[in-house]
C-alpha cells in the first residue's frame, strides 16, 4: 500500500537524521544533546513520552495522541541509535510475526 511506504520512509529518514547527529553540537542539536546526556536520560524520555501518549489516549484527544506519538517515535529512534539497533532489525521482527495471532502466540508460550 502506498501509504505504508510513505510511513516507513519517514521513519527511515528520521533514523538517518538521528544517526547523523551523533557527534554534533549539543548546543544546536536536541538529538546530540540527548546522546551527550546518555542512555539513562534517553530511556527516561522514551518512558515520559509513552506515558504522555497513553494519558492523551485515555482522555480521548486524538490530535494530542498523534502529537505525543510523534514525540514517542522520535525518542524511540534515538534510543535505537544509542543502542546500535537498526530500524530494519525491528521491521524484521514485525514481518516475522505477520499472520501469527497474538492469542495463539501466547498459548504456544505457555505450552
Ligand atoms: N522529531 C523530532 C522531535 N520530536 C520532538 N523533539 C524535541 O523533543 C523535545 C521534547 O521536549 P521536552 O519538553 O519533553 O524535553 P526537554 O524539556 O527539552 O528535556 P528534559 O528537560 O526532559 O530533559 C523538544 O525539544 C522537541 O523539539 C524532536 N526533536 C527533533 N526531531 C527530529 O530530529 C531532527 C534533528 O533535530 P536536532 O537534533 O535538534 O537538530 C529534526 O529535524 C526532527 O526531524
Amino acid at each position: 500500500m502506498a501509504e505504508d511506504k510513505i510511513s516507513a520512509a519517514v521513519l527511515d529518514r528520521l533514523y538517518a537524521t538521528v544517526q547523523a547527529r551523533k557527534g554534533a553540537d549539543p548546543e544546536t542539536s536536541y538529538t546530540a544533546k540527548l546522546f551527550h546526556r546518555g542512555t539513562a536520560k534517553i530511556a527516561q524520555k522514551v518512558g515520559e513520552e509513552a506515558v504522555e501518549t497513553v494519558i492523551e489516549a485515555v482522555r480521548g484527544d486524538k490530535a494530542a495522541v498523534a502529537s505525543e506519538s510523534a514525540d514517542l517515535l522520535y525518542h524511540l529512534m534515538v534510543l535505537w541509535a544509542d543502542a546500535g539497533l537498526e530500524p530494519a532489525e525491528v521491521w524484521e521482527k514485525l514481518a516475522q510475526r505477520e499472520g501469527t495471532s497474538g492469542i495463539a502466540e501466547k498459548k504456544a508460550r505457555k505450552a
